[in-house]
């Protein structure tokens, strides 16, 4: 069962068209990454599953709903079954590591204190940081406090979970300790989902699919060992770092003579 479909969704702003016809699909359990070069459209695809923007064209349909069809209510009842992770996954500062875990609980259920004790202790437990449950965020290094942000992501147990680059500014042992976490929670909590990220490596090694942007379409798809593979010009590009190729080093500008106002 598909929790998350996009059908041939178009989206602009203004005059500037920045997602083409674009159509992907995320089961239950599965984990998928989007790679694209800066500006291709990402972060936008991310925002059309949260409903922040909604697609001039096709829909967005999350676990049986179409999200640019819901009233302001349904839209608020579905996102929580949204979990997000964003760059830096900022924690509040003023807060412990548990009641930064224990925020969404308290904001979005009834839950006596009892029970959001015990959830948060589970939450944290399954990041592995259970024992820093009192600290703050100013004494937690950057991979646990990504840890942490990861923990309160989870703490309604989402259906959807959405990582835009999960891995920014992490050292090596961290990034491939959140990257196994990443996948052991989604296979745990039989969740879906889409990690948008520049890092290959790392999203090769946990991921079921991968999506390539470009210029707003998607250019090429396939599993890790498709896409190692492949011999698309822009998937090559993209795995083998190379600053030239379909995706050009240059944007496009007027003659650099013309833009100096030199003649000749
Ligand atoms: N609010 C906005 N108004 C107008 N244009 C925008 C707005 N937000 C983003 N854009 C443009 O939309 C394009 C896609 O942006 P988006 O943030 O989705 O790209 P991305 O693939 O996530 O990039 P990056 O990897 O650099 O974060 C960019 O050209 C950007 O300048």
């Amino acid at each position: 069962m598909n929790l998350l479909e996009f059908q041939n969704v178009s989206f602009s702003y203004a005059e500037n068209q920045i997602l083409r016809d674009v159509s992907l699909s995320i089961r239950r359990g599965q984990l998928v990454a989007i790679m694209g070069g800066s500006g291709s459209g990402k972060t936008t695809l991310l925002k059309l599953i949260g409903g922040q923007l909604q697609a001039q064209q096709g829909a967005v349909w999350l676990d049986g709903q179409n999200v640019g069809q819901l009233n302001e209510h349904d839209l608020y009842q579905m996102r929580r079954k949204l979990g997000m992770l964003f760059q830096f996954g900022a924690l509040f500062t003023d807060l412990s590591v548990f009641d930064n875990v224990a925020f969404p609980l308290r904001e979005r259920t009834q839950l006596p204190e009892s029970m959001i004790k015990d959830l948060v202790l589970m939450k944290l437990e399954a990041v592995g940081l259970r024992g820093a449950a009192q600290q703050m965020p100013h004494e937690l290094s950057g991979g646990m406090a990504r840890r942490v942000a990861l923990a309160r992501a989870i703490a309604l147990d989402p259906a959807v979970m959405l990582y835009d680059e999960p891995f920014t500014g992490l050292d090596p042992i961290s990034l491939a300790t959140v990257g196994k976490l990443i996948r052991e929670l989604n296979d745990a909590l039989g969740t879906a989902s889409i990690v948008v990220t520049h890092d290959v490596a790392e999203s090769l090694a946990i991921v079921d699919y991968v999506y390539f942007l470009a210029d707003g379409c998607v250019v090429a798809e396939g599993t890790p060992a498709e896409v190692k593979a492949s011999t698309h010009p822009f998937v090559q590009q993209f795995i083998h770092a190379r600053p030239d190729g379909p995706l050009p080093f240059h944007k496009p500008a007027v003659p650099y003579a013309e833009q100096l106002g030199l003649t000749c």
